[in-house]
């Protein structure tokens, strides 16, 4: 079994989360679902915190999260100390996200992406490692 992985999403991200999930767990990786569970309307902060605490106390080592811009799930899950949520809308975009910011979080706005550069995205986001050095510096440097 790979990694354990936290995954949310509000309507708007519904269908790439499902997609992403199925994705994930062919993979071999341990999916953790907090929804949402169907396309009614829903609130992506109901989804974006349980999925950031997941990760902020060790209990998932990544995050994925959809809504419709991306935007909503980024934003919240950013209140979290822990967390260096990663609005990602092209895989150079999830490698940087990774080698430069060590984001722990990814955030894929569904309305303005395909699924396959979503899944390209997860995967690359998943599987690159930070790259330390001067990012180091930096990324110490996020936290107020
Ligand atoms: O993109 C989002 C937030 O940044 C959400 O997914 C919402 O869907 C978006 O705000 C649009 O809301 P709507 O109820 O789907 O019109």
């Amino acid at each position: 079994m790979k990694s354990k992985i936290a995954i949310g999403a509000d309507h708007a991200g519904f269908a790439y989360k499902e997609e992403i999930k199925v994705w994930l767990e062919n993979k071999g990786y341990d999916v953790e679902d907090f929804g949402t569970y169907s396309e009614a309307s829903a609130d992506y902060a109901d989804f974006a915190h349980p999925v950031a605490l997941a990760v902020e106390e060790g209990r998932a080592e990544r995050g994925v999260l959809v809504c419709g811009s991306g935007q909503g799930v980024s934003i919240t899950a950013n209140k979290h100390q822990g967390i260096r949520a990663a609005l990602v809308w092209a895989p150079e975009l999830a490698a940087l996200s990774r080698q430069h910011n060590n984001a722990n979080i990814i955030c894929l706005p569904e309305r303005f992406i395909s699924a396959e550069t979503a899944l390209q995205s997860v995967d690359i986001f998943l599987n690159t490692e930070f790259e330390g050095g001067r990012h180091e510096r930096r990324v110490a440097k996020i936290s107020c």
